[in-house]
């Protein structure tokens, strides 16, 4: 009994070994067979093409004799092709190669025939969907309607259908890909990112170039932003005000604390211009064309806070800027590269609000949002969603949600990773988690983080920006971050990139480490 049965567990391995390479040979046999059905589908279309230019010198017959031997060429080279993959279809489906056969006869004879008219191919009765594409791609060089893919030979659903049904054939499923937006009022402004060519994707565009910057009409104000209480930054900004007053003929904004010192310092500068409240900085994109600042990231970070919208490029200069008149008259003539630095817009929701937009005045970072416990010696205990998705339930110090550009700032050291900082991304990077497994995330630009405060939290949380303005999170509090479509344009020196890595070389030190001797064990020793 055992024996039978072992006999026969046997013969069903090999009959499934069978049926397993039937498949497979029919599988690589219409992967193959529809590729060649694409490259003749691209020699058809280009033999169209080609026609309708020799056509223009009226040379019918020759054109008729040329269309008809390529035609001919082309098919028996398909056939060629296409036998010894039929062979494995049959092993498949018989019906298979009915179709094929089919398709084949109508689209040879037709080419014999010289059926060469597009117009009348496109009116045709009998046109199949693959004289349509052929007519479309000639016609306008790419897809109208939608996103198409490989062409591949339909199974003929039953023996009984017509004749056209039989020569039918389909289209691997076509789709579109298309953002997906928070309605249409969304905040986030997107724009095309991806080409579909033949319904392959491809990225036409990424966030991530280099851009360049060139000036259409020349810069007529510059806004100099300076640290507080640095006297070579003093000194450099009186350098600065006058040479681009006196030799570049431009209006200089300064803040008013700048503007006391600069008059304190020679009665020359009252031509220098600043703002009175508040208000008048909410205009002041309107008017600047280049904002300059005199000192390190804190004065950027500074200079990004008082824009609330959008943000004219940034120079920034450190305080060793001997040859600052070289850059700036670069700057001023362009094209100059510049980084778009994303920043994240984060809005605090109450317990008490009646819904998610009675919000607080929204805060913009250019560097992070920090969650964290504040003075209280308790964990913090906050509850992270991404969208409508449940993260985690942070247990520590805190949180801090950053962007790329601040990826080399507080989230580094509290061990996220560095990230270029045209990548668009959120950060998500705990501070000091109670617990082994929490590592730093890196979220994707569309999302809308939302950080809670539950209940059952022994204490509230506080909330920082850049490292300012602290908030409150009580219970029931939430706060909401996600990118912020006016992000800050900073001049490069070089590049994005190179930029980017001098910065971590020289500000951090990244990876550096004394080069090991050339004395000692080798490989050859071994
Ligand atoms: N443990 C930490 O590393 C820590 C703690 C608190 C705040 N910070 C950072 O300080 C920032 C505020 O800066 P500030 O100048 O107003 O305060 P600050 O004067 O205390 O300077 C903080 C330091 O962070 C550096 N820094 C700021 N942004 C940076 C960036 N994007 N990449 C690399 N280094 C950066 C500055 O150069 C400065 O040396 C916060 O946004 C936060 O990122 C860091
Ligand atoms: N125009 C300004 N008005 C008020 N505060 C400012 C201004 N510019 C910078 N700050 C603040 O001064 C502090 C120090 O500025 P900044 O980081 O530029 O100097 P730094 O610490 O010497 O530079 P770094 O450490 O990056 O080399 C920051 O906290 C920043 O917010």
């Amino acid at each position: 009994m055992d024996e039978h049965l072992i006999e026969f567990s046997e013969a069903l391995r090999t009959v499934a070994k069978a049926l397993r390479r039937a498949a497979e040979g029919k599988a690589s046999a219409q992967a193959e067979a529809a590729e060649w059905k694409r490259r003749y589908e691209l020699e058809r279309t280009r033999n169209i093409q080609m026609e309708r230019k020799v056509s223009g010198n009226n040379n019918c017959e020759m054109l008729q004799h040329w269309w008809i031997r390529s035609s001919l060429d082309n098919a028996m080279d398909m056939l060629r092709i296409m036998l010894p993959c039929l062979f494995f279809w049959e092993v498949g489906k018989e019906q298979n190669k009915r179709i094929a056969e089919a398709r084949m006869a109508e689209q040879f004879s037709a080419e014999k025939n010289g059926d060469i008219d597009c117009e009348r191919v496109k009116n045709s009765d009998n046109q199949s969907m693959l004289q349509n594409e052929s007519n479309e791609y000639s016609e306008t060089g790419c897809m109208k309607h939608g996103i198409w893919s490989h062409e591949v030979l339909r199974d003929r659903e039953s023996d009984s259908n017509s004749n056209a049904d039989r020569n039918k054939i389909m289209r691997k499923a076509s789709f579109k890909l298309s953002w997906w937006c928070n309605g249409e009022n969304g905040d986030q402004h997107k724009h095309d990112i991806v080409s579909f060519e033949r319904g392959n994707i491809t990225t036409a565009e990424r966030s991530s170039k280099q851009i360049s910057l060139k000036w259409e009409s020349d810069p007529q104000t510059v806004l100099i932003l300076t640290k507080p209480n640095s006297v070579s930054v003093r000194i450099l900004c009186v350098q600065m005000v006058r040479w681009l007053r006196e030799r570049k003929k431009l209006n200089v904004y300064v803040e008013p604390r700048v503007k006391v010192e600069l008059v304190a310092e020679s009665s020359n500068f009252s031509y220098v211009q600043t703002w009175k409240d508040d208000s008048e900085i909410s205009h002041l994109h309107m008017k600047v064309d280049l904002v300059i600042t005199l000192g390190g990231d804190g004065t950027v970070l500074w200079a990004a806070s008082m824009f609330k919208g959008p943000v004219p490029p940034i120079v920034p200069f450190s305080l060793d800027s001997e040859h600052f008149k070289d850059c700036l008259d670069s700057v001023l003539r362009g094209p100059i590269s510049i980084t778009l630095r994303h920043r994240l817009l984060c809005r605090v929701v109450r317990d008490a609000a009646k819904n998610e937009y009675e919000t607080e005045e929204p805060f913009l970072v250019l560097n992070e949002v920090t969650i964290d416990r504040g003075i209280s010696s308790y964990l913090t205990n906050l509850e992270c969603y991404c969208d409508n998705s449940f993260v985690t339930c942070v247990q520590g110090d805190g949180l801090i949600l950053s962007t790329t550009s601040g990826s080399t700032a507080y989230s580094l050291a509290a061990g996220g990773s560095m990230v270029h900082p045209q990548v668009p991304g959120i950060l998500f990077t705990p501070i000091c988690p109670h617990s082994l497994s929490f590592r730093p995330l890196i979220l994707p630009e569309h999302v809308t983080v939302r950080i809670m405060v539950p209940f059952n939290s022994r204490s509230p949380a506080w909330a920082s920006f850049d490292g300012k303005d602290r908030k409150l999170l009580a219970a029931g509090d939430a706060l909401l971050c996600s990118m912020a479509p006016w992000p800050v344009p900073t001049a490069c020196q070089v590049d994005s990139t190179n930029d980017f890595l001098r910065s971590i070389h020289d500000g951090l030190h990244w990876n550096l480490r004394k080069t090991q001797s050339f004395d000692g064990p080798r490989d050859r020793d071994l």
